[in-house]
């Protein structure tokens, strides 16, 4: 087995030597919350989006807008909500207004708890965004290293169903060498099927100039290119150096410029790599940048072999962050470590706004053996409705989605939430 084909061992991992991050998040930053804040709480319901799609302006509508419900109904009124439809609620959509949640527990000292949630609440959360694009990559990402071959109307009803569930992009295909990724050989039919279809973006990846030629030809109306912050997955993966591939890069950039066809850019490796281990930031950076220069409207961070935690994806952050504004950054987690939902809580407190998912959690890199799927859109979205981060997404045509795939597949989803939550809503049609 070669070295690209194991997952990093414990000691080649990222270490948190040299980071001064914690500083960040001193001493009442740990505090507790209440009990009652423990499940997927909209604490922010009511809350309008700001045009800077950040929390920060809107402080002070914490004692105002978030605790409506203490103004509005009075306390009979809530409390004769039953528990049961708190559950119901709950389960179905992993969002529960503040005021079910504090219905039946309401402590005597109530209003010195809610000044210190309050307080934790802007400690832990102040730059958080009101609302958060979620990039599906599972139609592309997700597929791509499948062994059997999923069929062309698969894919195409798979993207359709998505696409149904108010996602703003849905990534479709890849027109790569099919020699390199057999799966998405089939890239321009599954593009001329779906390049129709109204309400989501449908970018492609593209790798080169032939690439790029080949999705416009079959309609695609946005494209993305990807490079590596690590030389060796530059070469295992499009077999070019990171120089190399900045130099088609530009060429696909100055082509797409020419017929007003956005481009997104990728940059793989951005925390470690199978082959070379941790990859430091200021590479990560430099990539970034580059990319952004050329005229890449967005930049989506990956950590291509999900080993990523909250302590390496900080300094990653904070890096490219001085070189590319933060509104044009997106974050691309795999879930090998488990890890996913703590670093894109981390890249939400530090001001990204866009983050890439996968249906079911499907995924991995042909070239990057032993890497897992991408986080599970079911699960982020979940995350974000506990949040009262608003996507437009609907959770339950969201699972009925991940539950097409998987069943096509012939495994269980590797959403945590979409297994807990079709389990959960079967259990609550019995009560
Ligand atoms: C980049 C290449 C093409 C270089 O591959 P190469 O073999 O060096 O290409 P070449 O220019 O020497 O050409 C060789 C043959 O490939 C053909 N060819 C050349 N280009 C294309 C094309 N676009 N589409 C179709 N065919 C193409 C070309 O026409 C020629 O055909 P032949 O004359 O032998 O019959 C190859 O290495 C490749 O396709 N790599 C893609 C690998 C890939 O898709 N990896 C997964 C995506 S990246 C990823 O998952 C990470 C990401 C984005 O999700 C973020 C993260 O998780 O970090």
């Amino acid at each position: 087995m070669s070295s690209l084909e194991e997952p990093l061992k414990l000691e080649r991992l990222p270490s948190l030597s040299n980071i001064d991050w914690l500083e960040r998040f001193s001493s009442g930053a740990c505090r507790p919350v209440g009990e009652d804040m423990a499940m997927g709480d909209s604490w922010s319901n009511g809350r309008n989006c700001s045009s800077s799609n950040s929390c920060v302006e809107d402080n002070d509508e914490y004692g105002r807008e978030n605790y409506k419900w203490r103004r509005h109904g009075s306390r009979n009124a809530i409390s004769s909500r039953k528990s049961k439809s708190l559950s119901k609620n709950y389960i179905v959509c992993g969002t529960v207004s503040r005021s079910q949640c504090l219905t039946d527990r309401q402590p005597k000292s109530y209003s010195k708890h809610r000044s210190t949630v309050r307080k934790t609440f802007k400690q832990l959360f102040n730059g958080m965004p009101n609302h958060v694009k979620i990039v599906e990559v599972g139609a592309r990402d997700g597929l791509q290293n499948e062994k059997k071959t999923v069929p062309t109307s698969v894919k195409v009803e798979l993207i359709q169903k998505l696409v149904s569930c108010g996602l703003p992009v849905v990534e479709v295909t890849g027109f790569v060498s099919p020699k390199w990724v057999p799966q998405l050989s089939d890239a321009k039919d599954v593009m001329e099927a779906v390049k129709d279809l109204e309400g989501a973006r449908l970018p492609v990846l593209t790798p080169n100039m032939k690439g790029f030629e080949a999705a416009v030809a079959a309609g695609a109306k946005e494209v993305a290119v990807f490079a590596s912050a690590s030389e060796s997955f530059s070469k295992s993966n499009i077999n070019c150096s990171i120089e190399e591939s900045l130099v088609r890069y530009r060429a696909v950039t100055s082509s797409a410029k020419k017929l007003a066809i956005p481009i997104r850019g990728y940059v793989s490796c951005a925390i470690g790599c199978p082959v070379e281990g941790a990859i430091s930031p200021s590479k990560v950076a430099y990539v970034a940048k580059e990319l952004h220069d050329m005229g890449c409207f967005e930049i989506s961070l990956g950590d291509t072999i999900g080993i990523a935690t909250p302590g390496t994806v900080v300094p990653m952050l904070e890096a490219v962050m001085a070189v590319v504004p933060v509104e044009k950054l997106a974050v691309h987690f795999h879930d090998t470590y488990g890890q996913s939902l703590s670093n894109i809580l981390v890249s939400l407190q530090l001001g990204i706004s866009t983050v890439d998912s996968s249906v079911a959690g499907l995924g991995g890199c042909p070239y990057a053996k032993g890497a897992t799927g991408n986080v599970a859109t079911e699960d982020v979205v979940y995350m974000l409705n506990g949040l009262g981060i608003k996507t437009n997404v609907d959770l339950q045509k969201l699972l009925v989605a991940g539950e097409f795939i998987s069943k096509h597949l012939g495994r269980p989803s590797g959403s945590k939430a979409a297994i807990a939550l079709s389990g959960a809503t079967a259990d609550a049609s019995k009560m």
